[in-house]
């Protein structure tokens, strides 16, 4: 099981305690799953889940009815509950091309089924906050229990952020045009939603909007693969954490069951098919309603027999822009003013962690 001689290695690199730049080898995941083998280090405390608990719906959003004079107000409604039960919910009816869609999942297959060094030379990776580029997230130390999981990550927005960088996959050739019509279509649903989200708990409808120029606002892409595992009993795909985002737009592909959502402090699987897309609430909607809306603390399990993929869009105020809880009038501000950008280094800092704790950060103490 421990034999790793033949396989590559993604390089870690990260900033120690001391500021120092570290670099940690670990195991390409796609290549341990081609040889069923589970090294030790991926091996976490079994992980437990719980059936849906009753009298909790996780009904799908209806973005037609969003669009509706008349629907909209009962449709709003139920945006609320869901957000505030679930801290995510499934969209249906939005209107994204399928073709756009199944786009995104053909180039994305077509990068993982290419051989490691041709992975590699595909795309540049680099040292940032953010892991952009084929690799790894959240390597910190080497004797850190490993997530099975492989990753692509890239900057999407603004335009020219990542000018002079060679962030994107080259191959496959059209990887990147397909993506940007995604992103670009995602975006636009994505305005809607903080719209509605905002009216939907009565705050007015720019409230979250006011932070998202289109010039300017921060779209961040990322690619999970989950190859089948040998033991997703003691295995995990992404350990706990809540998205350093204001919201994050899923889409998912291969296998559904894979993400879980702790709900009440009991893990449960989110009932998300592959054909529908989620959105979380991330950190930052938290912070800018002051509490009335909570980031999800969720986690991905791993499947036997089966690959899983998803493709996360990460939608951020400009890096430098400061954001805070909302001026209602309500003297008691559960947080403080904080610039985005400080706000992400604190989450790598910090992350991962164990509880949600990222946002103690932004937290009036
Ligand atoms: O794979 C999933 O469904 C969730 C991935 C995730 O939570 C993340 O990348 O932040
Ligand atoms: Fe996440």
């Amino acid at each position: 099981m421990e034999n790793t001689s033949n396989i590559n290695y993604h390089e870690s690199k990260f900033m120690d305690q001391n500021g120092t730049a570290q670099t940690i080898k670990v195991p390409v995941v796609q290549e341990l799953a081609r040889l069923n083998n589970l090294p030790s280090i991926f091996i976490h405390k079994p992980a437990q889940t719980h059936p849906i608990p009753p009298n909790t719906s996780f009904e799908p959003i209806d973005m037609a009815q969003l669009r509706d004079n008349t629907g909209r107000v009962i449709e709003l409604e139920k945006l609320a509950r869901v957000s505030r039960e679930w801290g995510m919910f499934i969209i249906e009816n939005h209107g994204l091309d399928p073709w756009v869609v199944d786009d995104v999942k053909k180039v994305v297959k077509g990068f993982f089924e290419l051989p490691f060094e041709e992975k590699k030379s595909s795309v540049g990776t680099y040292m940032s906050t953010d892991n952009l580029g084929y690799g790894r997230s959240f390597v910190k130390s080497a004797d850190q229990r490993l997530d099975w999981i492989d990753r692509l990550a890239m900057k999407a927005a603004p335009k020219g952020s990542t000018d002079g960088l060679w962030v994107w996959p080259n191959n496959p050739a059209n990887f990147r045009p397909v993506m940007e019509r995604y992103v670009k279509a995602a975006r636009e649903i994505m305005d809607e939603l903080l719209q509605a989200l905002a009216e939907a708990i009565s705050l007015d409808k720019r409230e979250f909007l006011q932070y998202f120029d289109p010039e300017t606002s921060e779209i961040n892409v990322r690619v999970n693969y989950y190859p089948s595992c040998p033991r997703p009993d003691l295995t995990m795909g992404i350990s706990p954490h809540s998205d350093g985002s204001t919201l994050s737009f899923l889409m998912q592909f291969g296998s559904s069951n894979g993400l879980q959502v702790c709900k009440d402090n009991q893990w449960i699987t989110v009932p998300w098919p592959c054909n529908k897309l989620v959105v979380n609430l991330g950190d930052f909607i938290e912070i800018m309603s002051n509490g009335r809306l909570k980031s999800t603390w969720h986690r991905a399990a791993t499947q036997s027999d089966m690959d899983r993929y998803s493709i996360i869009l990460f939608y951020n105020p400009p890096t430098r822009m400061e954001i805070g809880p909302v001026e209602d009038g309500e003297p008691i501000k559960e947080y403080k003013k904080v610039v985005v950008g400080e706000y992400m280094k604190h989450y790598y800092k910090v992350s991962p962690t164990a509880t949600k704790e990222a946002i103690m950060f932004a937290k009036v103490s």
